[in-house]
């Protein structure tokens, strides 16, 4: 895989997996965009463990099994996918590429992936739909003003998203102090595009020690949205509905209970809470309490081929992505976002093969060794771009 910018004059980068993507990104982006992207909340403690969480497990690999051929496609919602890996819903993917949104999800139709649009998408939902080949969501943020989320919903169904995607863990965004000392505010050019377009001009006027984004949230996020409102969300719409961030049993069966069909298990990549249990680990009591009646996903710090084997091993049955498609888009728009995506499907190809697991529905706990040590491999400078 080739970026078209040269870093040197007479060879092109070679970029393979997301973290080559993401040393390519960073040299591209300015930084307070890089550190939207990258950063956590807190002491990023939550954004670290994430991704240790994957590496504290080895695998138990299989011999002579008849792996010439793996197959990796499977079904979320009961809509077919080519493989068991989303991207996750991000905000405003024109921070990084003009094409943004449209570039992102028509990478996701090449390869036969899932995408969930966010509210804070900078193309709008109808375009983004326009340009899907394959399972298209939409992650909502239930709004103070309930007309404006009644509305996306609404147009979701017109123009024919197939599930809501409720986000539960921001009834405000969490201080990332990364953006307040950056002062970090929207360019003029990016807009919330499924909001008024004069929606709210504080999202471009800011300054140090302030986010504008979070001042935005505090100002339209509901913050008292509680269980009892989500029968409201039920009434609305036949579309099935999705909670995501959920990391305890106890919600992941009042979940189950208010018949929502399926829960992504996640610490918003480390970006609310800190200190909260890593989504990888909350898996399998999400798993054992709600398994049996919602479709379970993961995300934060995924970056391999085998991570994807070791969420589904714990009873996941796919994983989203985010923060790498950002630096597959950043890179190269369109192709790179594609490629990276590629890259995850290739490794997941070859882990099922070399753990004699070619079939998804072969992947159970007897896959994973679960080790006291951290893997050594990980630098520094892979934690920062982690
Ligand atoms: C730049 C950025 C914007 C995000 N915006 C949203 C959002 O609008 N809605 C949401 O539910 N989650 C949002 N998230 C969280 C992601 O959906 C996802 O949970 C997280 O990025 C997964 O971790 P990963 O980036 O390590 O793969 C955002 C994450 C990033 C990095
Ligand atoms: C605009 C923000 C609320 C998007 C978000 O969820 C995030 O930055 O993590």
């Amino acid at each position: 895989m080739t970026a078209p910018t040269a870093s040197r004059a007479t060879r092109p980068e070679l970029l393979l997996n997301p973290r080559d993507y993401a040393s390519a990104a960073r040299t591209r982006l300015d930084r307070p965009v890089w550190d939207y992207i990258a950063g956590g909340s807190g002491d990023e403690v939550t954004l670290r463990e994430d991704r240790a969480a994957y590496d504290r497990y080895r695998l138990r690999p299989r011999a002579l099994v008849d792996v010439s051929r793996c197959d990796t496609a499977t079904t979320l919602l009961g809509q077919p996918v080519a493989f068991p890996v989303g991207i996750a819903p991000m905000a405003y993917h024109q921070l990084v590429h003009p094409d943004g949104e449209t570039a992102t999800v028509r990478a996701a139709g090449t390869v036969g992936a899932l995408t969930i649009a966010s509210t804070f998408s900078s193309i709008s939902l109808e375009e983004i739909a326009g340009a899907a080949a394959g399972p298209l969501w939409l992650q909502l943020y239930v709004m103070r003003h309930r007309e404006v989320t009644a509305s996306l919903v609404r147009r979701a169904e017109a123009a024919g998203y197939q599930a809501l995607v409720v986000t539960v863990d921001t009834p405000r965004m969490a201080r990332r102090e990364r953006d307040l000392r950056n002062g970090f505010r929207l360019p003029p050019h990016i807009r919330p595009a499924n909001l008024d377009e004069d929606h709210d001009p504080g999202l471009y006027q800011g300054s140090s020690g302030s986010s504008t984004l979070a001042a935005h949230a505090a100002r339209h996020h509901d913050a008292a949205f509680t269980w009892d409102d989500l029968a409201w969300l039920r009434s609305l719409t036949d579309l099935p509905l999705v909670l995501k961030g959920v990391l305890t049993a106890e919600d992941a069966r009042r979940a189950a209970g208010l018949g929502v069909a399926g829960l992504i298990v996640s610490t918003h990549g480390g970006r609310q809470l800190d200190g909260s249990v890593p989504a990888l680990e909350a898996l399998p009591e999400v798993v054992a309490a709600a398994g049996d009646r919602c479709d379970i996903l993961v995300d934060g710090g995924v970056r391999r081929g085998t991570d994807v084997l070791k969420a589904l091993a714990l009873g996941a049955r796919a994983v989203l992505v985010g923060r790498p498609v950002l630096w597959g888009l950043a890179v190269d728009g369109e192709a790179g976002a594609t490629q990276v995506l590629s890259a995850l499907r290739e490794e997941l190809e070859e882990a099922m093969a070399l753990t004699g697991r070619p079939r998804l529905d072969a992947i159970a706990p007897d896959l994973l060794h679960r080790s006291a040590h951290l893997s050594p491999h990980l630098t520094d400078d892979d934690r920062e771009l982690a």
